[in-house]
């Protein structure tokens, strides 16, 4: 950083990563936060957090610097812009609000100065951003974080946090002023010393990698119920489901010009320690109830491996099974009509 103005972080989305987000962002002392918050705003606002951390140990009525329960509007309340806008949401186009949308009041029409910074899971999560947005920076955070929100405004993160950044690629941008962007964001992010943040030059490298672990055991545990450690105790789960699975992404990336080490299934599967049981994102939705980020982390690398030519059998069964079980919670939340059921009762 060249001068020693704070800087400005709206973090949207303060659940399992993005109150460790903005944790880390504050302890470093570089940054002011506002945090967007949605169904734990009112505890957080009148109680903060309570976080147990590997990262940072236990924190009782822990509050980010600012605290809404909505996305400020810049223009209206005369704010300046914010210098990064984190994105902490679940990711959802298929329910929305889109990602697109949702920014759109902290954010100048022809804004040059902020960068949106993406730590959501997926693959093409910038595309929508870049199109609405042609200015703006847009960066690319791929978090490997054992985290949970185990009620609201309880976080309990199991895993230690190592976050790479970098900046999507954009036309419109030079591309040193989008990678300065990122590795601004890397000192303020990792100025407190208890985080692993990295800046990466090859941000599609980066989240191919990381889908061998989301497209096949975000679905599978949410699927089957399971946390990663049960996972791999449960008879022909590793060697039926996910290997077979994650060989398909695997050789989807490698189609797409991306080659991923030779171990990567084996590191995937071994990423978490056994005995921490970590519950994958979309396991914790699925016992939440709520619906699932399966678009980005399984519909678009099954889409692109597709196109390519790659046979994907075993991510088209789970993704045709995430779409069912996303209509089950639209039905649940009465978001479809259905034939009444007939009467067992001949009339
Ligand atoms: N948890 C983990 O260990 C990891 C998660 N990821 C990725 O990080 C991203 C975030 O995941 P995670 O933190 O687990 O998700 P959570 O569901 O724990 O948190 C998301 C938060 O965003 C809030 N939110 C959603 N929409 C809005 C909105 N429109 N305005 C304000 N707040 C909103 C949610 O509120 P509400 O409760 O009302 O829905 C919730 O508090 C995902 O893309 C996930 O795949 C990546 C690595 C690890
Ligand atoms: C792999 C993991 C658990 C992060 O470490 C994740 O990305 C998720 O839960 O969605």
């Amino acid at each position: 950083m060249t001068d020693l103005r704070k800087r400005n972080v709206l973090v949207v989305g303060g659940g399992a990563v993005g109150a460790i987000a903005a944790l880390n962002l504050e302890v470093g002392g570089l940054v002011t936060v506002t945090a967007v918050l949605r169904s734990n705003f009112k505890i957080v606002n009148e109680r903060g957090y309570d976080i147990e951390s590997c990262d940072h140990g236990v924190l009782k009525a822990w509050k980010p610097g600012h605290v809404r329960n909505e996305i400020p509007d810049i223009a209206k309340e005369s704010l300046p812009p914010y210098d990064y806008i984190v994105l902490t949401t679940k990711n959802i186009p298929d329910i929305g609000p889109r990602v697109e949308e949702l920014v759109r009041p902290a954010l100048d029409p022809l804004n040059t100065h902020t960068s949106i910074v993406l730590i959501q899971n997926g693959l093409n999560i910038e595309k929508p951003l870049l199109s609405t947005y042609p200015t703006t920076p847009i960066l690319s955070g791929v978090s490997l974080i054992g985290s949970a929100e185990a009620q609201p405004g309880t976080i309990i993160q199991d895993d230690r946090d190592r976050l790479l950044i970098g900046a999507f690629q954009n036309p419109n941008i030079q591309t040193q002023a989008s990678q300065a962007s990122a590795k601004e964001f890397v000192k303020i992010y990792a100025a407190g010393g208890k985080t692993e943040c990295v800046y990466s030059e090859d941000v599609l490298y980066d989240r191919w990698r990381k889908l061998v672990y989301n497209a096949c055991l975000n679905p599978i545990c949410a699927i089957i119920g399971l946390d990663t450690g049960r996972i791999r105790l449960a008879d022909g789960a590793v060697e039926g489901l996910v290997k077979p699975a994650m060989r398909e992404i695997v050789t989807a990336a490698k189609a797409k010009g991306v080659t991923l080490a030779d171990d990567v299934v084996d590191f995937m599967i071994e990423l978490d320690p056994l005995d921490i049981y970590l519950s994958p994102s979309m396991l914790a939705d699925i016992r939440k109830g709520n619906f699932l980020e399966f678009e980005n982390l399984l519909g678009e690398p099954l889409r692109e491996g597709t196109e390519a030519g790659v046979p994907m059998p075993t991510l088209e069964v789970l993704y045709n099974l995430c779409k069912a079980v996303q209509w089950r919670t639209k039905e649940a939340r009465g978001l479809v009509e259905i034939p009444k059921k007939r009467s067992a009762v001949v009339q």
